[in-house]
């Protein structure tokens, strides 16, 4: 047995091995050590292998789920090992095999996914030339994911797309590595090594090719992506290493271009808090806040919308459209009928992966019914509702399929039996059949015994150990007839046998027996009469999700009263009246007052704002939602505004707070400096920047200076439009020079010795900033306030006695023009080649002469 251990063992290095033993998957050696440690389960030694005690470790298989997701959580890969052949079959141990591999990126059990969230599988291919090819998807969807991307773009990718773990070859630079490795710093990522030849791209191509029934990929403009189908010839054969057969499923493809989506790096979606908090928790979040789908498809989707809007917004203009037709109609009946559906998408691909359960497959049946039942509420609808509608028709066939060949109310598991409907196969009918007359055999078998022994307590019974018996008391056993064989004693009875008895059990048994495997085969049957509908059942998931995530928008944009969004060709930012959803929503929530909105402008000739006022003035909170509603507009979203106009756009980019990176090693300002030289890099006049603050991570002096600077590029270079938040009362100078940037300030006023926020944005300047009020309102002990309050005093008093006038934003001088001297002019007069040896020894000679003084 362990000689077949360890041969299954070094196919899966690296991998934990659970190999099958009865009711225990158990694990030896390392990876005994490993689990035990991981899991907290007990280590034991039994027996030798070569001389030595074997350590090993298990877990009962009925609870497996929970210790896989455990390990799969920690980012461990597990290879199951079932035993296949029959038990006592031949000699040795029982036939084994690894069935799959779980591993954090090819999860397709529902327990051990989340149900709001894709596990994503990336493989990167490192090409020639600073090329580099990806290719990604979910296994439990039916559509792969193509790019290509210069190698410094690679984080950024990466942490856009957010897979759970990454394939690359054995083969990439040793510095390609260390940066690949250096990914999981800031991501829950597992990296796994595949052998070089599997990153090949004339098979990925082919491969490619076969996945989607083509024969070229130009339908798709990917024919000359070969970086990108290396990658994907190790996605697909990695995929398939895990589920132990070919992803028949995986029928569609995007590929993803540069330039194709609105550019939000990581710290945008970190900043902006779209799907998790600045603390790393899953709310409040915009996302959250969207995300009142009836189903994990629809969340999954609107994630997706959310997380990659498009730069052209024809999709987005169709959202906006689906959701006005639906605030009028039918939103609330969809929603009814969403509510309940199974989850198509997962179902489907877990039909195609054959490893989909029993009850999975009702629960498919009624959302088949579900969906057909959606469709008319559609009926009258153009657009993408029309396109949707005629996606959600379920295949032909299919729900009469399921119904018909499984019980409404089946077993877990098909081992177990239980999950074919009666009806669907005569030979089960009639194995079932046996099985349950025994029951009247048995009541008939004991009256005719009693009467023809005379034995009136005599008993016709089984038991699983022994079988059929009839069971006769102590004192009656003289009348046993000479045809009954001794089965059993026990203490006041005997147990026999009869012929009859024995031929019956026989026959029961072998068809309970045959019945189980009967059931088993018919279950295979009915997936391969399921494969034929996999691409119109994987349609009919995408419109379900769609639909379940525009409801949820319509329903968000009545509740919380938001308004359509408008596009326009010419560039600019006009929201009247806009909210923060976020902080709104939690105002209501706390029932802390009311929100004020606040109107933004921005247009290329006034493109840059510089907003002052006291913390907690609202300036936070003002840039993020003007970030925020660019993006639910561009999503396909109704926004938090009265009204909202908007030109195109390709970013948002955002330098806001400040937060020590300890894991890169990276101080809190070489991190904010790091983040501004980016966006000066990134940004276009199309893009929308945010600046919070920037420079308070050095000496005033310093901060002040750079932030002018930067303040200065972003106007003048860049010309993105520009929300620049700052403390630095200087800046306020900075729209008197430059055209296109003007004065906002958020209110504030006075009452006695405190401060009250008015949230309320104002065209000019900050008059003061409060701070001292703002320490006091945070408890500050009254010594220090009071010790502020003089040193302010005093500061604000030299200050202006020695004011001189600092021009900080006077362009720099411009470097001194060299001035030549003689001997450099000679020199320059001087051609080598004309000049013979001679010639050239007396031009050394001069030029010599003329530096001497
Ligand atoms: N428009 C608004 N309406 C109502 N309340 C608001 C508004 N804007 C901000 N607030 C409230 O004020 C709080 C502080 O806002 P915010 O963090 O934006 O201030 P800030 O000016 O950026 O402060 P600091 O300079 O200290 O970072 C918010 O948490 C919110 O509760």
């Amino acid at each position: 047995m362990m000689a077949q251990y360890l041969g299954i063992k070094h196919q899966h290095p690296g991998t934990l091995v659970f190999y099958r033993m009865g009711d225990f998957y158990e694990l030896f050696y390392e990876d005994a050590e490993k689990a035990a440690r991981l899991l907290d389960i007990t280590l034991t030694r039994r027996g030798q292998s070569a001389g030595q005690p074997v350590t090993m470790a298990g877990v009962p298989f009925h609870s497996v789920e929970t210790y896989l997701a455990r390990l799969i959580r920690l980012g461990e890969s597990v290879a199951i090992c079932e035993q296949v052949g029959e038990v006592g079959a031949g000699k040795g141990p029982v036939e084994r095999k690894v069935v799959r591999v779980v591993t954090p990126g090819t999860l397709t059990d529902t327990a051990l996914l989340n149900d709001k969230s894709e596990a994503l599988l990336l493989a990167v291919h490192q090409g020639p030339r600073n090329r580099l090819g990806l290719a990604w998807m979910a296994v439990t969807q039916g559509a792969m994911q193509l790019a290509e991307c210069t190698g410094d773009e690679l984080e950024a990718w990466v942490a856009r797309i957010g897979p759970s773990e990454l394939v690359y070859s054995a083969e990439v630079t040793p510095a390609f590595e260390a940066r690949l490795k250096d990914l999981r710093m800031g991501l829950p990522l597992s990296l796994t090594l595949r052998p070089a030849f599997q990153f090949d791209a004339g098979l990925g191509h082919r491969k490619l090719l076969e996945q989607l029934a083509a024969v070229s990929l130009g339908a798709w403009d990917a024919d000359a992506l070969s970086q990108a189908h290396a990658a994907a010839a190790a996605l697909l054969a990695y995929a398939e290493h895990t589920q132990g057969r070919a992803l028949t499923h995986v029928q569609a493809l995007r590929v993803q271009r540069e330039g194709e989506l609105i550019d939000l790096p990581a710290t945008t979606r970190r900043n902006l808090e779209l799907v998790q908090t600045l603390r790393g928790d899953d709310g409040p979040t915009l996302f959250k806040l969207l995300d009142s789908c009836m189903s994990g498809m629809g969340s999954r989707a609107l994630k997706g919308w959310l997380l990659e809007p498009r730069r052209d917004r024809a999709e987005a203009v169709a959202r906006h459209e689906a959701i006005a037709a639906l605030r009028e109609g039918p939103w609330q009946a969809l929603r009814d009928r969403l509510k309940g559906l199974s989850d198509v998408e997962r179902i489907t691909a877990r039909i195609a992966l054959r490893q989909v359960r029993p009850r999975e497959l009702v629960g498919l049946a009624q959302s088949l019914e579900g969906a057909g039942a959606l469709a008319p509420l559609l009926q009258a609808h153009q657009g993408l509702l029309a396109a949707i509608g005629e996606d959600l028709t379920p295949p032909q066939g299919c729900a009469v399929l399921l119904s018909q060949a499984l019980l409404p109310e089946p077993a877990a598991l098909v081992r177990d039996g239980g999950v074919i409907a009666p009806g669907h196969d005569a030979e089960l009918d009639e194995l079932r059949a046996i099985q349950e007359n025994a029951d009247g055999f048995l009541l008939k078998l004991e009256a005719q015994e009693r009467e023809r022994t005379g034995i009136a307590n005599l008993r016709v019974q089984f038991n699983k150990v022994h079988g059929f018996y009839i069971e006769v008391t102590q004192g009656q056993l003289d009348k046993v007839p000479a045809d009954y064989r001794r089965r059993q004693t026990l203490k006041n009875a005997e147990r026999f046998i009869t012929p009859e008895l024995k031929a019956f059990e026989d026959k029961a048994l072998s068809a309970q027996e045959r019945a189980l495997a009967r059931e088993k085969w018919l279950y295979e049957q009915l997936l391969d009469a399921l494969q034929p509908h996999v691409p119109a059942l994987s349609r009919l998931a995408r419109a379900l999700a769609s639909l379940d995530a525009l409801c949820a928008l319509t329903e968000r944009s009545l509740t919380l009263e938001w308004s359509r969004p408008v596009f326009t060709r010419e560039p600019g930012i006009e929201i009247v009246r806009g909210r923060h959803p976020v902080v709104e929503a939690r105002l209501a929530e706390t029932s802390s007052g009311a929100f004020i909105p606040n109107d933004t402008r921005l247009s290329p000739r006034q493109r840059m704002q510089v907003i002052t006022g006291p913390n907690m003035g609202g300036k936070s909170t003002y840039m993020r939602q003007v970030a925020l509603i660019c993006l639910l507009a561009a999503m396909g979203s109704y926004v938090p505004a009265q009204a909202c106009r908007l030109g195109p756009l390709d970013a948002i980019h955002t330098r806001i707070g400040a937060a020590d990176d300890l894991a890169n090693a990276q101080s809190t300002f070489m991190l904010e400096m790091t983040e501004a030289a980016q966006i000066l890099h990134a940004a276009t006049p199309h893009s929308l920047v945010l600046m919070d603050e920037i420079g308070r991570g050095t000496s005033t002096f310093d901060g002040l200076a750079l932030a002018s600077g930067i303040a200065a590029f972003l106007h003048d270079r860049t010309q993105a439009y520009t929300l620049f938040a700052t403390h630095y009362f200087e800046l306020t100078e900075f729209p008197a020079r430059h055209h296109a940037a003007v004065n906002w300030h958020v209110s504030a006023t006075e009452s006695g010795r405190d401060v009250v926020f008015l949230h309320e944005l104002q065209p000019g300047p900050a008059s003061r900033s409060y701070g001292i009020q703002v320490a006091r309102l945070a408890g500050m002990p009254a010594a220090v306030v009071n010790h502020a309050r003089h040193a302010l005093a005093a500061l604000e008093e030299q200050q202006a006695q020695s004011r001189e006038q600092v021009d900080l934003f006077a362009p720099p001088p411009e470097a001194p023009v060299a001035v030549h001297s003689a001997v450099e002019a000679a020199l320059a007069a001087l051609d080598p080649d004309a000049l013979s040896p001679r010639e050239a020894l007396d031009a050394l000679y001069q030029l010599k002469k003329q530096l001497q003084p």
